[in-house]
């Protein structure tokens, strides 16, 4: 499905004094944000929206972008990862999605790196260019939102773990990730940014993001692109915190030493070496997964990082990688039909990446995990899933989704 035709873009960027805390320069309805330990960017207004849908839809983006790129004036006095020509993203994860993939230009975006702030302002070409100083408003109240699911949702989600681990037994893949959903609905005239705020508050070594409705804190980098290198952190292999320090190390230690998980996660570092390997150069890894912890529950993590050898942009990664068995499974094609024949739901962008990218193919980009769609009319879908390999235990994988809807539940309570 196409774009429409595509504008001519102006994009100045110049150094502000410290802005404090961004939150509150994004719009309280359709907040475009992206956040990490403080620093970060938000957008308002909009000044493209690219969409697409099907197979081909990170390709069609992508080259939207160029063309976008090549005819851009960029003004920019700061130069720093997030100035000059920005979109913010979320991505389908299934190309059978019926929900847009979408790349969208702010028309002001406020951001902060370490010492540095800065004003992007975009305009269409040939259009008075907007006005000043950026404008911040005070963000509503936290509001809280039951987030409901149906009374047999444990036995159901243990039907398809059993279901998943016979065709696994059977040879028709070896790792599959199931997921499955809450409900709710935002008050009218609630904040969204402030749904954002929490989770950054909660989470603040994660990505929160916030765009076009998909909102979350998501503790995976799907890739990282800076001037021809890339980075990304995997995650696969979960374990519930220890009530106690001497319990919580015990839970870290025995997910460490776990096979199911070891080999949950071996499968996702698989096949992100895989999509990576003909466009980079030098990829090392750790040799072994280490813990990562999170306020609600530790992961296995394996850190990549290497040199892009053919140019790829940001986007052309994303397509590379898509998905990962983070959140598809091993081989993909088999895992993916088995996610469509078994998830009762359309997984919209749930497990699709989110993220920025400017004019140049720099961007960061994450698995929106931990997170949920929340429509205009503020009907609220969360997700939360989990890799089934050979071993897996269906009680556990319910528990797992559990915990991994911890921060947007505590957000909405
Ligand atoms: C699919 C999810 O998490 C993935 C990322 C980290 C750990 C995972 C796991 O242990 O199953 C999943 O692969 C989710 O949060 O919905």
């Amino acid at each position: 499905m196409s774009s429409r035709v595509i504008p001519r873009l102006h994009v100045t960027t110049r150094a502000l004094a410290d802005p404090g805390t961004l939150f509150g320069f994004a719009s309280r309805t359709d907040p475009l944000i992206w956040m990490r330990g403080g620093a970060g960017i938000v957008g308002s207004g909009e000044a493209l929206r690219l969409v697409h849908t099907g197979e081909d839809r990170i390709t069609d983006l992508a080259a939207d972008w160029q063309s976008v790129a090549a005819s851009a004036r960029v003004d920019d006095d700061v130069r720093l990862p997030g100035t000059g020509l920005i979109a913010f993203g979320t991505i389908a994860f299934s190309a059978a999605s019926a929900t847009e993939s979408v790349l969208i230009v702010p028309r002001q975006i406020v951001g902060r790196s370490g010492e540095h702030a800065w004003i992007t302002e975009i305009s269409i070409d040939g259009e008075a260019y907007p006005e000043g100083a950026p404008v911040r408003t005070p963000l509503g109240e936290s509001v809280t939102v039951p987030l409901a699911e149906d009374a047999d949702a444990d036995q159901r989600h243990q039907a398809l773990v059993r279901t998943a681990l016979e065709r696994i037994a059977r040879g028709d893949v070896a790792k599959v990730v199931l997921a499955r959903t809450l409900t709710g609905r935002l008050p009218e005239g609630a904040d969204r940014r402030r749904l954002a705020a929490d989770l950054a508050a909660a989470y603040p070594q994660c990505w929160t993001y916030a765009v076009d409705g998909m909102i979350g804190a998501s503790p995976e980098t799907l890739i990282s692109v800076r001037a021809g290198s890339l980075s990304l952190r995997v995650l696969a292999g979960t374990a519930a915190r220890g009530h106690g320090a001497e319990a919580d190390q015990a839970a870290a230690d025995t997910l460490l030493e776990s096979r199911k998980d070891r080999d949950e996660h071996a499968y996702a570092v698989r096949s992100a070496l895989a999509a990576l390997g003909p466009h980079a150069a030098g990829l090392h890894g750790q040799d072994s997964p280490f813990t990562l912890r999170l306020p609600n529950l530790w992961h296995l993590a394996t850190d990549i990082s290497g040199r892009i050898s053919d140019r790829a942009s940001v986007l052309d990664l994303i397509q590379a990688l898509h998905p990962t068995a983070a959140v598809g499974g091993t081989p993909t094609a088999a895992a993916i039909d088995l996610i469509d024949e078994l998830e009762p739901f359309d997984r919209g962008r749930y497990a699709g990446p989110t993220g920025w990218v400017d004019a140049h193919g720099n961007g960061d980009w994450a698995i929106a995990l931990r997170g949920a769609q929340v429509d205009p009319a503020g009907d609220i879908t969360a997700y939360a899933g989990g890799g089934i390999v050979a071993g897996s235990d269906p009680a556990s994988e319910f528990r797992e989704t559990g915990i991994k809807f911890r921060p947007i539940r505590d957000a909405l309570s």
